[in-house]
Order: C-alpha cells, then structure tokens, then sequence
C-alpha cells in the first residue's frame, strides 16, 4: 500500500504567505484499477499563479495545486510503461492514481541528457508562456527593442532570449546585482536592478533613450505605471502577469492607463498561456530545439526535499530563485 504525502492549504493566505498557512497530510492510496497507473512525483513546479488562484479556485483544506513531472511506478494501462515521465496538474503530492487522460508525456524526442525538469520551466509552462507572449501578443519584429521584468527568473530569463533570436535588443529588470550579471551573461542588451537604481524612470531611458516597442510585464503595479510612459508610438504591452500585487490585502490605486494608450496608440493584452493550448506541441518543440542548440540557456533553482514546498513558493514569491524555481522530491 502506498502512502502520499499532500501540502493543503490550512489556512487562506492573509497577505504574504506563510509557513503556518500550509498542512502536511498523509493520503493512502486504493490499489490500481484495469487502466489505471501509479505516479511518483520526481520535480515539482511552484509559480506565482498559485498565489492568486488559491483565492479564486481553492478552499481551506484543498491539496494545494500545481504540476510536477513524475515517473509511472506501477501500470495498468498499456499507454503508458513503467518509468515513463509525464507531465501532470496533480498539485503538492509525492504519489497519485492516474486513468492517464490527465497526463502529457514528455516530447518522445526529449534527448536522455536534458534534465526532465525542464519541462516545467523552459521547455513547459513559462517557456510556452514567453514564446506565445512574444510572438503572438508582442509581435515582436527584427530591430524592435524589448523591455521585460522578473527578467532573471523562469518566464522573464526566456523572454529576453527569444526576443535576442528574433533580432531585437533586449533590456531586463531583476531584484539583485546577481541576477542582474546572469542576464548580461545570457546576452540581454542592457539590465539594471530596480531595487537599486535611483530613479525607475532614469533607468529605463538610460536603458533604451528612443523608448520601447514592445513590453512583457512579469510585475504590473508601479514598474508599469512608470513603464508604459516609456513606450513608443505604437507599442504592445503583453500583460503576462502582476506579481507585485498577488500579495496585496488592499487592492493598490492608480496612476491611469487611458492617456499614454490614447496619445501613443497603445496596444496593451492581458493573456493567459492556456489560451495557445491547441499549439502547445509546435511552442513545445521550438523551445527544446533551441535549448539543445544551446541558444537558450536555461537556470534552475531546485529547493530539496518535499517537506520544504511552502518555503520554497514563498522564496519564490520574495524573489529567492534565479531562473525557474523547482522541488526536487
Ligand atoms: N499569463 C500567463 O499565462 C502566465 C503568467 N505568468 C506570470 O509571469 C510572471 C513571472 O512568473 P515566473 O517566471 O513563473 O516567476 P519567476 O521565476 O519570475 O519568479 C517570480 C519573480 O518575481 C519577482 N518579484 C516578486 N515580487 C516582486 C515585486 N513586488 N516586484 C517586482 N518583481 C517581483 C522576483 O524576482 P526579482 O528578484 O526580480 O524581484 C521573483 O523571483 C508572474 O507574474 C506570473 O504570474 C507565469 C506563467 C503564465
Ligand atoms: C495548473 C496549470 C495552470 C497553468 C496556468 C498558468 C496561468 C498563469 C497565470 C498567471 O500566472
């Protein structure tokens, strides 16, 4: 008999949350049905969007969502070989039964030496995220510059990369000088840590004088309030996500959109990566080529152990990974 460990959500977050607001449980699990398989967790994803999705979709108790790559243990489905990788949306759990209708595998041409982990950072979720953000909501040219915030971590790291493919100049912001000189590393133009920098507004026109096509907005709040006055006539702002607002009790004030999108002909989308659902395979393989022509380089921020989730989403939330922040069960 197999006995999952699950993180629940104890309390709804109040604020930033805390270790306190998380629960252990153990789960036993029944044995397997005719088509059914065994799971075992080996990576697990944590991503901003659980902090707002908690609110919207859970309630006290819940397992707390999200996705991992695991590994089928036992099988009874003939789909699917034991030690075979998946991808899953199962949430904070070491082990789970699967029909297998909710699983992906990984891409059959996944090369033996990438690490499966990748496939909920570059070559999963946030990688399809910037590559459809860019392309489809950006539609970023050759020569255009790109702004993008959160740049050093698992979505913004991609975003600057791709746009330096597709020939145009990139500038990134990050939380820390260190973060700062991975960016500069993985080829971005220009980069500045926005904690640190006197002036946001200098920065940015120090950082591209003629003013930005195209800005992927990781952050929202006050970094685009001061962004969207930076753009050029005729620019496109993907609204990707708004992580410095995911914690506010208090929904924050203006300053107002309408005059900059009026007066520069703005365009300005909010999207979710789901909507690109239908092309995930074609996202999906674009991302691992590039990978394996080392022309996206990738980072990870891997947290050991499954005990130590909740602290692992809160560091993530502050601002403690470089690159994409994973679990290692
Ligand atoms: N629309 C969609 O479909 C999707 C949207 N997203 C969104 O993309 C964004 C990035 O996600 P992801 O790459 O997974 O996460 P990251 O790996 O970038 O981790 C989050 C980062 O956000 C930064 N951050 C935290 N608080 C603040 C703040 N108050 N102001 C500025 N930066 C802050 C921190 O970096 P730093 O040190 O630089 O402050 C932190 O490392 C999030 O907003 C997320 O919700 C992600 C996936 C899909
Ligand atoms: C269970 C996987 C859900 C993925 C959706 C990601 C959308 C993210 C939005 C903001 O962060």
């Amino acid at each position: 008999m197999v006995i999952a460990k699950a993180w629940a959500l104890k309390k709804h977050f109040d604020g930033f949350p805390k270790t306190s607001d998380f629960d252990l449980k153990k789960i036993e699990l029944p044995n397997l049905k005719d088509g059914e398989l065994l799971l075992e967790s080996v990576f697990l994803s944590v991503d901003p969007y659980m902090r707002p999705y908690s609110r919207r979709d859970m309630k006290e108790g819940d397992i707390m969502i999200g996705t991992q790559v695991a590994r089928v243990v036992e099988s009874k489905n003939p789909a699917f070989t034991v030690g075979a990788f998946v991808v899953a949306g199962r949430g904070w759990r070491t082990h789970f039964i699967s029909d297998g209708k909710d699983l992906q595998l990984l891409p059959s041409n996944w090369p033996e030496s990438l690490p499966v982990s990748l496939a909920l950072g570059t070559v999963g979720m946030p990688g399809l995220t910037a590559y459809f953000g860019l392309l489809e909501v950006c539609k970023m040219k050759p020569g255009e510059t790109v702004l993008v915030n959160a740049a050093a971590g698992a979505v913004g790291s991609v975003v600057g990369q791709l746009a330096k493919i597709g020939g145009c100049k990139v500038v990134g912001c990050a939380g820390s000088d260190d973060k700062v000189a991975y960016l500069k590393k993985i080829g971005f133009d220009e980069a500045f840590n926005y904690k640190t920098v006197k002036s946001l507004d200098e920065a940015l026109h120090k950082a591209s004088p003629d003013g930005y096509d195209c800005f992927f907005d990781n952050v929202g709040g006050e970094f685009a309030s001061v962004a969207i006055n930076q753009m050029k006539k005729y620019g496109r702002i993907a609204v990707c996500g708004a992580i410095s607002q995911y914690n506010d009790s208090v929904p924050q004030k203006g300053p107002y959109v309408q005059l900059p999108m009026i007066f520069k002909e703005l365009r300005m989308e909010g999207f979710l990566v789901t909507q690109w659902n239908s092309r995930r395979e074609e996202g999906l393989q674009a991302l691992l080529k590039w990978v394996m022509e080392g022309k996206v380089k990738c980072h990870e921020q891997v947290t050991e152990g499954f005990e130590n989730m909740p602290m692992a989403f809160i560091g993530m939330l502050k601002g403690e990974n470089l690159g994409k922040a994973v679990v290692k069960v």
